[in-house]
């Protein structure tokens, strides 16, 4: 039986601890707030992200990283990406030699333009055999009501792949491997953009054939960036890429579509913030997710257009406008 911690008591990092529950994994949570572990560990409730939901009684939470970090084999990381590097200093002395960490972030670090496994390998100074990735269509309301998905374990090293696939394999959840780590988590960082997008273009009223175009082409700009930073083309295909981008667009689940309706219908990114405590992680993410594209010389204009309606440098009303305008060019290239 594995010993799992979970760095982070929101909707993810909770609902992922119940999989791995689930899995037969014995589970110990570390969150920020004392009430919410409080909650977690005697009432098995997290009643902030999962109201209504009864935990496993193999889950339990405390707000002393130590506590949560001591002798786990599995370090599972599930904070917003760009806390993480302050996170893993405090929790670095903690974590043992030999455990894996697995990253459940889909965002790219400000500044630094680093995938998670990147900060994760850097702060922690662990080889990449030791770093995997969970990435895919995994929106965490629908996997908490144990609804079935399927996921992609990523990691260079295929025996970690398998472990991590291992402890979180549970009758409703399936874990696939891959080894290429960039695309599986670049996948999940840039449909993120894709997503708010598509919510701008719903919450301005147009319709499918619309949100179907911003999809495809966002899937393109997706491979563009992932194949130019070395990863495998088909990975963009399967459930980290199409799956995901597919699964997150669609949904009124997702909070990064649904921070793009509502911008769409006129708030502003602050308003928007104002009114959810949730991590849309586009929204911080996108300036960066361009800024690789710049530095790798890939053409991104759903990400250009997206960073600057954020930035507030692009009116809504010119969004369409500036996608549809550009340079006729086949669809191939
Ligand atoms: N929710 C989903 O359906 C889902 C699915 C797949 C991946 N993800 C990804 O998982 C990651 C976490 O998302 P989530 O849904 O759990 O977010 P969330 O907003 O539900 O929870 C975030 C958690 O991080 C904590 N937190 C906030 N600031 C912090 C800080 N400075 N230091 C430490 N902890 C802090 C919050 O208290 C909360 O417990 C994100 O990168 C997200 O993209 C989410
Ligand atoms: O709610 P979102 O937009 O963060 O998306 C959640 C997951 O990433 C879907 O796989």
């Amino acid at each position: 039986m594995s010993r799992v911690a979970v760095m982070g008591t929101g909707s993810w990092g909770t609902t992922f601890a119940v999989v791995l529950a689930d899995a037969g994994s014995k589970v110990t949570m570390w969150g920020r707030r004392p009430q919410v572990c409080e909650a977690i560990a005697g009432r098995h409730e997290n009643p902030d992200y999962l109201p209504g939901l009864e935990l496993p009684h193999t889950v339990t939470a405390d707000p002393d990283p130590a506590v949560a970090l001591d002798g786990a084999d599995i370090v599972v990381l599930a904070v917003p990406a760009q806390t993480l590097r302050t996170n893993l200093a405090v929790w670095k002395p903690l974590i043992g030699p030999s455990a894996v960490t697995v990253s459940l972030m889909k965002g790219v670090e400000k500044g630094t333009l680093k995938r998670m496994s990147e900060v994760i390998g850097e702060v922690l100074e662990i080889g990449p055999e030791r770093n995997a990735v969970v990435s895919g269509p995994n929106l965490a309301a629908e996997i908490a009501a144990r609804q079935p998905t399927a996921t992609v374990v990523a990691c260079t090293d295929h025996d970690t792949a398998e472990q991590v696939a291992a402890a979180c394999s549970a009758p409703y959840f399936r874990p696939y491997t891959n080894h290429d780590v960039i695309g599986v988590e670049l996948s999940g960082a840039v449909k993120n953009v894709i997503a708010l997008a598509v919510g701008m273009v719903e919450g301005m009223g147009l319709g499918d054939n619309s949100k179907a175009s911003i999809i495809t082409r966002g899937l393109a700009e997706i491979t563009r960036l992932g194949v130019a930073l070395g990863a495998e083309p088909a990975t963009f295909a399967g459930l980290a890429g199409m799956g995901d981008l597919v699964a997150t667009c669609a949904s009124p689940l997702s909070r990064n579509r649904t921070f793009g309706v509502h911008l769409g219908q006129g708030m502003t990114v602050d308003e928007v913030v104002a009114i959810t405590n949730r991590t849309a992680e586009g929204v911080k993410s996108t300036g960066a997710i361009l800024g690789l594209a710049r530095e790798h010389g890939v053409d991104m204009p759903i990400a250009e257009a997206v960073t600057g309606v954020v930035n507030g440098e692009v009116p809504l009303s010119e969004l369409a406008g500036s996608l549809l305008s550009r340079a006729r060019k086949s669809e191939l290239a």
